[in-house]
């Protein structure tokens, strides 16, 4: 699964990225077309990977595919924030695509990642134990908030007067059902006393099939899984272990020998700068990166003259600032003339050519690199033994030795063999082969001497590198010469139980074999299928790689329980150990440098000066910079000596805090609406489909709230609005969204602030603890609700709800929304019922992305009905005309339907249902006692939408593409405009 996921990603990669910078389209259907592939692509890819993170074991592979799905999931959202840029609407339709891509409906579900809620599931029970203590502390149960309706005193009578009935009935029909259970149980006492198998039998068998336990495959696939959690917790915990005494290790027995290395090789650089320049360099600052930064410089020329062109930079800077202030203004006023004129409604005119162009990614590098961490060069196994040994990363300064002339060249050979000895290593040699007495040493040092008799000593095949080999005889007599030549050159090996390094100068020439090809002399060459520049890079960048790209074709013979590669902890661990070693070699050397330059350049050291001047710089900058914090400083902190417990016991006490239902996203059930395109095309707005407000809801909340990583980089949404009529489960979507990310659900609907916190002061103090700062951020992800959005944003508050001072939080919400930073998982959601009772403008202002939820449609209705019934236990057979059902309840929320349900199925309706099956009919009286949603409010809904910023950019869209087609007509065939999407599939059906 994973190795076919990244195969696809390689695939769509190369399309996202191509060679040759594709030229900006100008036909706006072949954009969606391009967009709408690529975000199907990448959503396959999606459900591949997640399901991938959540079966592997292995603690390092997971790191890598987590990396990529973060990647993938990220520029999911980001390509939908595309499209909604490019179709000014929320909702796309995919119907006739998905034909071509082979896909169906199901595969248009964005997956939900697992690990946002199991990674966590520790801290969220923590969490709601806590949360329950404190409830059960003060018997607060939850409440859910009362909704307040007006009511005439006739109505409000009547209601209490049914009410009292209806709890004499319930009190009535409890003391039926004591009366029934205790015959029943007399019943059974007398079966007890007289126990005949048969009817024992009977009785088994007449017990309801429906509540058997899940089968024994289910069962089996349950413990599956939960023992590769087990087993992925207990892999990551070793592997933190090991990361822990790992570096311990390197740094005990490598350490002393990376400094060695280092100075040695800072050392060298002191010297040839000096042959070159004719003096000494001056030592890069810590600032600058140190002595790493030096070797990402190839020769002391190109080091003097980038030093050169710096310094004239440096002037030109000086010179330019008078001017640049002059040009910044001139800038503006042509930035602020270009945007007048693109006014015209026209969002593709970016850029000097007219046409669309894709939007810079933040995530595809991302996730190119996740690709490239994973792929290895097909050639890793080599063809003749199916399996690659060992690595070896091979560097050179200037290029392999063909024609080495033994002078300053370094090499730096560094050979990882595989833990145990059982490894099979086929070792070879080629007389004279520049590689050849490094390896060799190590690899016959590091094999068992039974090993060594076993092995056949014909070829050795180090990843891509394949050196020739000779005799047998050869073989040992060359192993002793090289022995003996390592040995009398002083030759540096520096060894650990798995990993040599050799530093050294040598000389040699002979034939290198890359990948089968003689090659003669190497200027780069191609390792682990990227390409390697011998030009000396020794640091981070080789060892990454190597690191990087080993996943595709490694050999796990002998890793059957995945656990973690301590070879690659090493190598990480090296680094880190390396970077540590550096500093502190660096600051050796510039001691060791200043020395140098006082006795054999007599340079006292003018810097100092500089240095003094660089300091003087920086405090001032320092103190400007602190002077501005304390400045910013000034909003008061309400509660600085409060823990984040005692707040959190607070909002919990006060209503604010709630606990989320369990439900899942998946439980919202909806179905797929296969017309949308095909209205598109005949220029009728679609209603979006209940299958399309779940994936919203997933791309725009579970996503960005779930992941950091997305959240930090994607396009940020800090408020959405799901509007829609009385029932469409807009606050199950709510909960759904809290419960799949594991987030704190904070209740700030007007009704549930009524009468807490009194005064402007108790709400600042209130959205301080809430918001700045305080515990939504602190531990989040945190959902905000606001409940009835639109009663904030009244345009003029009724007269019964004054009191309730509904707009209390208007000044406020701006403010909470504009203070959510990219860093914050943060998400203000409003539920509305009504959004049309609000000022438009300040209600789109603060949330700016607005889900229309619709009522449900047939197809949604027949499967909503067929899933309540079947879950409650309803036996359905052909006398339950469900077809007839969602055909009748046209126009009926789920809330409705869920409600007819609920009065129908009550438990001695079910339990008779053998003898008399239910029909559609029975679900009738319940629903004709209930409001449909009229058409004049379901028009409401959709007028208030084409006012809202999108609905107003969409319908301006329509109207200069109209206008464009028309002007095109007008002048027949040689019109150059943009196509508008009907048109051109108009088009296309003709042909
Ligand atoms: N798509 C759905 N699938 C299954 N159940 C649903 C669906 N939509 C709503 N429901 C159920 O219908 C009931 C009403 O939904 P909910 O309270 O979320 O609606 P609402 O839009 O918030 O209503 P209101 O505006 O009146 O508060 C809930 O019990 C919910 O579980």
């Amino acid at each position: 699964m994973w190795a076919d996921a990244q195969g696809a990603l390689q695939d769509l990669l190369q399309d996202e990225m191509p060679l040759s910078l594709p030229s900006p389209q100008k036909d706006r259907f072949q954009v969606f077309q391009t967009l709408a592939t690529f975000y199907l692509r990448y959503l396959q890819i999606f459900r591949g990977l997640e399901a991938v993170y959540d079966q592997i074991v292995h603690p390092q592979k997971r790191r890598v595919v987590r990396h990529v799905l973060e990647g993938v999931m990220g520029r999911l959202v980001e390509l939908k924030n595309e499209m909604v840029e490019l179709e000014y609407s929320e909702f796309h339709y995919f119907d006739d695509m998905l034909q071509d891509l082979k896909m169906t409906p199901e595969d248009l579900e964005v997956p939900i990642p697992r690990y946002f809620v199991r990674e966590r599931i520790k801290v969220l029970k923590e969490r709601e134990k806590i949360l329950a203590q404190i409830l059960a502390k003060t018997g607060n149960i939850e409440q859910e908030p009362v909704a307040v309706h007006s009511v005439t005193v006739e109505r409000a009578v009547r209601l209490l007067q049914v009410s009292e009935r209806a709890r004499q009935g319930r009190l009535r029909a409890c003391f039926m059902k004591e009366i029934r259970d205790e015959e029943w149980k007399n019943q059974r006492r007398v079966i007890k006393s007289s126990l005949d198998p048969n009817l024992s039998a009977t009785l088994i068998q007449k017990i309801d099939p429906q509540l058997s336990t899940p089968s024994p495959a289910q069962q089996q696939a349950k413990h599956v899984e939960s023992s590769r959690h087990q087993m992925q917790e207990q892999h990551e915990a070793e592997y933190q272990q090991a990361l822990i005494t790992v570096k311990e290790s390197v740094r005990l027995m490598d350490g002393p020998d990376i400094k060695e290395m280092l100075q040695d090789q800072i050392r060298q650089w002191f010297l040839e700068c000096r042959d070159a320049t004719g003096k000494f360099p001056d030592f890069p600052s810590s600032d600058d990166g140190g002595s790493a930064s030096i070797f990402a410089q190839k020769t002391p020329e190109e080091v003097a003259a980038e030093l050169a062109a710096k310094q004239q930079e440096k002037e030109k800077k000086k010179n330019s600032k008078g001017k640049k202030a002059k040009n910044a203004a001139k800038d503006q006023k042509k930035d602020k003339k270009g945007k007048t004129k693109g006014k015209g409604g026209d969002a593709d005119t970016a850029g000097e050519e007219e046409g669309w162009k894709m939007s810079p990614s933040n995530f595809l590098p991302t996730v190119f690199e996740g690709a490239k961490i994973y792929r290895a060069a097909e050639n890793t196994l080599h063809p003749l033994t199916g399996h690659s040994s060992f690595r070896v990363i091979y560097n050179m300064e200037n290029s392999l030795p063909a024609q080495w002339d033994g002078e300053r060249k370094r090499t730096v050979v560094r050979c990882a063999v595989g833990q145990t000895e059982e490894f099979k290593v086929e070792v070879g040699l080629h007389q004279g082969s520049a590689l050849s007495p490094f390896l060799f040493a190590m690899v016959i040092d590091q094999l068992s001497e039974e090993v060594r008799q076993e092995s056949p000593w014909t070829m050795m095949f180090a990843d891509d590198i394949v050196i020739c080999s000779e005799s047998r005889e050869q073989v040992e007599e060359n192993l002793e010469r090289w022995r003996f030549a390592l040995e009398r050159r002083e030759m540096k090996v520096s060894r650990s139980k798995t990993e040599y390094m050799c530093v050294n100068e040598r000389e040699g020439s002979g034939t290198v074999r890359l990948q089968g090809e003689e090659v003669k002399k190497v200027q780069e060459f191609k390792y682990l299928g990227s390409t390697v520049q011998s030009n000396g890079e020794c640091g981070k960048e080789v060892k990454k790689r190597v690191q990087a790209e080993v996943w595709q074709a490694r050999d796990e013979d002998l890793n059957f329980h995945q656990h973690f590669d301590p070879e690659l902890v090493r190598e990480e661990k090296r680094i880190e150990v390396e970077v540590e070693v550096r500093v502190q070699v660096d600051e050796l050397m510039r001691q060791e440098l200043k020395n140098l330059k006082l006795v054999v350049d007599r340079d006292k050291g003018k810097k100092k000066k500089k240095g003094k001047k660089a300091n003087k710089k920086k405090k001032k900058k320092a103190k400007k910079s602190g002077k501005k914090k304390k400045k910013k400083k000034k909003e008061k902190d309400f509660t600085a000596d409060r823990t984040i417990e005692s707040l959190y016991e607070e909002l919990v006490l006060e209503g604010i805090l709630i606990q989320p239902k369990t439900v899942k996203l998946c439980d919202y059930l909806g179905e797929y609406s296969y017309l949308g395109t095909g209205l598109r095309q005949a220029d009728i707005e679609p209603m979006p489909s209940l299958s399309d407000v779940r994936q919203l809801i997933a791309l725009y909340g579970v996503l960005p709230l779930g992941s950091q990583f997305v959240h930090e980089r994607g396009p940020l949404i800090r408020s959405l609005l799901l509007a829609g009529p009385s029932g469409v489960g807009k606050r199950m979507l709510l909960h759904a969204l809290c419960t799949e990310t594991g987030a704190n659900l904070f209740n700030l609907s007007p009704a549930n602030l009524t009468g807490k916190y009194p005064g402007r002061s108790g709400l600042q103090y209130l959205l301080h603890m809430v918001m700045k700062k305080k515990v939504a951020r602190q531990l989040q992800p945190s959902v905000i609700w606001i409940g009835d959005a639109e009663k904030t944003f009244y345009k003029k508050v009724p007269k019964l709800e004054k009191e309730l001072e509904p707009k209390r939080l208007k000044k406020d919400l701006a403010k909470v929304v504009k203070s959510i930073k990219v860093e914050d998982r943060v998400l203000l959601v409003g539920t509305s019922r009504r959004p049309f009772d609000a000022d438009l403008k300040a209600l789109c202002k603060v949330y700016k992305k607005v889900i229309l939820i619709p009522r449900p449609d047939y197809a949604s209705r027949l499967n909503l009905w067929k899933e309540l019934l079947r879950v409650r236990g309803v036996q359905l057979s052909p006398s339950l005309d469900l077809s007839s059902l969602a055909k009748v309840t046209d126009g009926y929320t789920q809330g409705h339907i869920l409600q007819a349900v609920h009065s129908v199925l009550t438990s001695q309706r079910l339990a008779r249902q053998t003898k008399k099956p239910l029909t559609a009919l029975e679900f009738i009286p319940p629903l004709a006692r209930q409001d449909p949603i009229y058409k004049e409010e379901e028009e409401a809904f959709k007028t208030w939408y084409s006012r809202t910023p999108v609905g107003k950019r969409r319908a301006r869209a329509e109207k200069a593409f109209q206008e464009a087609a028309e002007l095109k007509k007008g002048k027949k065939k040689h019109g150059k405009g943009i196509k508008t999407a009907a048109e051109t599939k108009g088009k296309k059906k003709k042909k």
